[in-house]
């Protein structure tokens, strides 16, 4: 049986070997991967852990707040304030910046995260997960760490992943070298590497999106699903099929293992709002990985790593997986 491979050797390679991510960055990666585990444990529990349920909180999207949400969020915090590789965190459930307080070592990393992501899946036991996305206090910011440095374009990330809390919990990767997963084995409490230099399929016949928003979406998006609906008879000359779990992270987890196409776009309930998902911490992260194992992420006109953000919980519409399909819906915007 060949050696199993942890995180924590997979991350020193590629510091040591490859030179491909500072000390720092590998330590940081490792307390994220920490934090995870706790999560994972808590929501393992459940009920049993009194951790479903409605903390009966708004959070600054207006969303209710689940217990797990806050736990999710505290955990992140705790586990990443004192490491002493970052300047400050962001957060879905946090209004503003949390600068590492002084008393603490001071980093040069930004750590944005969706702590817990798919909140509405929590207490009916459906995979949930926490997506995160590292980026670097742009050059010559030394006047202490603001909201204005985590504007940065999904581009300059230079970590970026999720961890999936289902049937397995696996911690998916990328430094900018490749997606790799890693499963935690829960009998020796680490995260095992099971999958390296992941690839989409270029081509699909799966699609993702929230069917009962159709009669809200723009004439593109619905000129897209309705050729796919219409299968082997239609244009496309295929039949195709649906999934929709509602959690960004499963829904991305089963396109990077299978290929797919995923779709949360713009529309008209909330037209001055851009679209659902936030592009700091869900889309920037989900979009680089998507891009490292091959595919492609659009907000139907542009690629979403070179948008520039304006404000922290800005949203996005976003539209990726697998490249071809990627690429048609894009075009339909044109
Ligand atoms: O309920 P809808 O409208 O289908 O939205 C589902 C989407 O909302 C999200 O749950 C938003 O994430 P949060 O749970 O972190 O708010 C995505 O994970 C998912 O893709
Ligand atoms: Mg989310
Ligand atoms: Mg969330």
């Amino acid at each position: 049986m060949p050696a199993r491979v942890s995180l924590t050797r997979y991350l020193v390679e590629q510091q040591r070997v490859d030179g491909r991510i500072p000390p720092q960055l590998r330590l940081l990666i490792e307390i994220v991967a920490r934090a995870c585990k706790k999560i994972s444990h808590a929501v393992e529990k459940g009920a049993l852990g009194d951790v479903l349920g409605s903390a009966g909180t708004d959070n600054v999207q207006g969303e209710v707040q689940k217990k797990l949400d806050i736990i999710a969020n505290e955990e992140l915090i705790e586990a990443n304030e004192w490491g002493g590789h970052l300047a400050a965190m962001a957060s879905e459930e946090m209004e503003g910046i949390y600068v590492v307080p002084n008393r603490y070592p001071q980093g040069e990393y930004l750590l944005l995260f969706d702590p817990l992501d798919g909140s509405s899946n929590i207490d009916v036991n459906v995979s949930i997960g926490t997506i995160f996305s590292v980026l670097k206090k742009p050059d010559g910011s030394n006047h202490g760490v603001s909201e204005q440095d985590f504007l940065q374009a999904g581009a300059r990330q230079v970590a970026a992943g999720y961890c999936i809390y289902g049937p397995q919990t696996t911690l998916v990767l990328t430094v900018g070298d490749g997606v790799a997963m890693f499963t935690l084995d829960r009998e020796q409490g680490s995260f095992v590497l099971t999958q390296e230099d992941v690839q989409i399929p270029e081509d699909t016949k799966e699609f993702a999106i929230n069917m009962s928003n159709m009669r809200h979406w723009d004439a593109p998006v619905k000129r897209y699903i309705d050729e796919c609906l219409a299968g082997k008879e239609g244009p496309r000359g295929k039949d195709f099929n649906m999934r929709w779990i509602a959690s960004m992270v499963a829904d991305v987890h089963r396109i990077l293992t299978r290929g797919g196409i995923f779709l949360y776009p713009w529309d008209k309930r909330e037209p001055e709002k851009p679209g659902k998902l936030r592009l700091l911490y869900e889309a920037n992260p989900m979009s680089w990985l998507v891009e490292q194992a091959g595919g492609m992420s659009t907000n139907g006109k542009q690629r979403i790593l070179d948008l520039q953000p304006t404000k922290l919980h800005e949203r996005v519409s976003v539209i990726l997986g697998s490249k071809n399909e990627v690429e048609r819906v894009t075009s339909y915007h044109r």
